[in-house]
């Protein structure tokens, strides 16, 4: 992989149609570490993520590698950070080859046909994520667990230095919910640094690193075995948690 990715969130405020979403907050995502953002309904955790993707406009600054991101070519931004967003269905007609390849496009000279390179980088994205046996299907044949996991080879197959993903876990099944977690886990080991929003507390307690978030707020941010952490999730969910240790891991109950 190229060097690690320095991208670095410093909001002033967001605010969505005229609503104050966002307070003041500073988020810089860690090379070779996975994050997990969580916090109740409502709390903020996926407009951060679009923030840190400079799809919205807000008042701060973001960069990458210390150079604003406005400054950066469109393709250079989007090789470097990618994206897999909640509910995506633009390409249901297009086959599951096809919108993996899309993860392509910033490698891609303008109109070229895609090289020996991006067709290995699918083919990999497709295996790590067990999608590559229904590659010739159309997306809009697939069931919302297979899609996610093409949605999920498309981002993979951008070989970003950033993997931003929203709910990712979204229709997953237990088996393939592990296997995202060895993906997200291989992926910061590889040096990208991986950032999640994530309901599933039991897999955000397997991060490196949680970002708990509350009323706009980064109210904490912690190893997942911290007591610090544990009662921050606690202040957040109401205390309507029971955080155990089981097998070398946390989990969280619902209380
Ligand atoms: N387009 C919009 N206009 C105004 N307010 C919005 C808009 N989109 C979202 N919001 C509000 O912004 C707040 C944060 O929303 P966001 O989707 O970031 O929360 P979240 O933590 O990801 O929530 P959830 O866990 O429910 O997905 C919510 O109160 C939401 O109602």
């Amino acid at each position: 992989m190229n060097a690690p990715a320095r991208l670095a969130l410093a909001l002033n405020g967001l605010a969505l149609d005229g609503r104050p979403v966002l307070q003041p907050l500073q988020f810089a995502p860690e090379p070779g570490r996975w994050t997990a953002i969580v916090g109740p309904n409502g709390a903020g955790k996926s407009t951060l993520l679009r923030a840190l993707t400079g799809l919205l406009p807000f008042d701060g600054q973001l960069t990458l590698d210390d150079r604003p991101w406005p400054a950066w070519p469109a393709r250079e931004r989007a090789r470097a950070v990618a994206w897999l967003g909640q509910n995506e269905g633009d390409a249901d007609e297009l086959s599951a080859e096809d919108v993996v390849m899309l993860g392509r496009l910033p490698h891609q000279a303008w109109l070229a046909p895609p090289t020996a390179q991006d067709h290995a980088a699918v083919q990999q994205a497709m295996a790590q994520t067990q999608s590559w046996d229904w590659r010739g299907r159309r997306l809009a044949q697939l069931s919302g667990g297979e899609r996610q996991r093409v949605l999920l080879a498309r981002a993979l197959a951008v070989q970003a230095r950033v993997l931003l993903m929203d709910e990712p876990l979204a229709h997953l099944d237990p088996p393939h919910q592990s296997d995202w977690v060895r993906i997200a886990q291989a992926q910061a080991r590889a040096g990208v640094a991986v950032v999640s929003v994530l309901h599933e507390l039991n897999i955000a307690l397997q991060a490196d690193c949680l970002l708990v978030m509350d009323q706009g707020r980064i109210v904490h941010s912690g190893a997942p075995g911290d007591a610090a952490t544990h009662a921050a999730l606690q202040q957040v969910f109401q205390h309507r948690l029971l955080i155990l240790q089981a097998q070398a891991r946390w989990i969280a109950l619902n209380a």
